[in-house]
């Protein structure tokens, strides 16, 4: 990789104080919601790696450290609403916990997925029980509830063996649960560990599923690279490096890790060169936006969305070549965003497709490929 080619600082209005997070807080009122916030639940046993996951992704403690993590002997709950983007509470339950007795109907109403955590490098067999146990329990308090789990811990694993886990524990959790008939039960599996970005990746997917706007963003990138020239587009929450949406073509983890470590590294020299005067002001702000050419001829684009947001774009060097067009777009791109959590917010049906589709013909994009 080439090194940073340049760091520019551009012009430009933020966006209005009512696109800030905050009123996105009231626009969820659906059952899975409390405060504005989706609950998700941390579940698995003990040493299963729960805390370590929310320390690294959220409050970005060096995995290393997570080695003098001490047991969890209570719920604890940690609002992951006014540092990012994100609007949820994470519930971290205690490994101790004892699964057969506790208060499902607390625990599980108002929660909108369960991540349940194996470690993938001890024996999961007790813990394939407890995840029956627990997704039959919480079904039955509330049917919408989506199940994640996380095959933690494969750092530990050699490649073939990671993949012949997975099927191992996705064969044997469905099997038991149609065993005790609940085979409409959906469960989807993902292979993490703290030590690299499938963490990251995970936590992504899992945050997306609980955005009720996501097609709509989806359409949004799908719109904006289309006409742009643009290869692969992200859009990231900057506090934790999740991508709250991409476009619909495939990601690969090469991609998305590059896209990180981008997102990282202008952080970082905002963080050293951009403050102003007052240690409030943030220094990733609506003038921030960085410009990275690798060797391979591809280029990562990144421009700030607002105080949260971030999209960062992977292209090919020549497309580049009409900066002009690709930041009309992207303004284009911006202002649509913008219009899509304003009508949400005016709007009581959070997801009605009617309202975003408007947002979406207001898209006045520039093709890029027309010369
Ligand atoms: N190798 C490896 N170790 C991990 C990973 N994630 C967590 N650990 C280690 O697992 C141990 C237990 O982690 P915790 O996060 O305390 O586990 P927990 O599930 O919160 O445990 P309880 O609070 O007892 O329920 C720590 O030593 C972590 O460093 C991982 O991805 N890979």
């Amino acid at each position: 990789m080439s090194s940073l080619a340049e760091e520019q600082f551009e012009g430009g209005d933020s966006f209005p104080k009512d696109f800030g997070y905050g009123s996105y807080d009231d626009e969820n009122s659906g059952p899975q919601v409390q405060n504005g916030k989706t609950r998700i639940l941390l579940m698995g046993h003990r040493r299963s790696g729960k805390t370590s996951i929310q320390k690294v992704v959220f409050q970005k403690m060096s995995p290393n450290e997570t080695l003098f993590l001490e047991g969890t002997n209570k719920i604890t709950k940690e609002d992951i609403a006014n540092s990012s983007f994100l609007q949820f509470q994470l519930w971290d339950c205690p490994g101790q916990m004892d699964f057969q007795d506790f208060d499902a109907d607390l625990i599980f109403a108002k929660c909108g997925a369960v991540i349940f955590v194996i470690d993938a490098q001890d024996d999961y067999m007790e813990a394939l029980n407890t995840l029956n146990l627990v997704v039959t329990k919480a079904y039955n308090v509330n049917k919408n509830i989506r199940f994640e789990v996380f095959v933690h811990k494969v750092d530990g694993l050699y490649e073939d063996n990671k993949m012949e886990t997975q099927r191992d524990i996705h064969q044997r959790s469905n099997d038991d649960l149609l065993d005790a008939g609940y085979d409409h039960i959906t469960l989807s599996f993902h292979l993490t560990s703290i030590y690299d970005h499938s963490i990251f990746e995970a936590l992504s997917k899992v945050i997306q599923k609980l955005i009720p706007q996501l097609p709509t963003l989806e359409n949004l990138l799908n719109i904006l690279i289309n006409n742009s020239g643009i290869e692969k587009a992200f859009l990231f929450d900057v506090v934790s490096k999740i991508y709250i949406a991409t476009d619909s073509s495939p990601v690969d983890m090469q991609s998305y890790e590059l896209c990180c470590d981008m997102v990282d590294l202008v952080i970082d020299i905002s963080g050293i060169y951009g403050l102003e005067e007052s240690p409030d002001v943030p220094a990733f702000d609506s003038r921030s936006s960085s410009l990275i050419k690798l060797n391979s001829g591809t280029i990562l684009y990144l421009r700030e969305v607002d105080r949260y947001l971030a999209l960062v774009c992977i292209l090919r060097e020549d497309n580049f070549e009409k900066q002009g067009v690709i930041n009309y777009n992207f303004l284009c791109f911006r202002e649509a965003l913008q219009q899509v959590f304003e009508i949400r917010n005016k709007s009581n049906g959070a997801g009605e497709p009617g309202s975003d589709t408007e947002s979406i013909e207001k898209l006045g994009v520039v093709n890029n490929h027309a010369g």
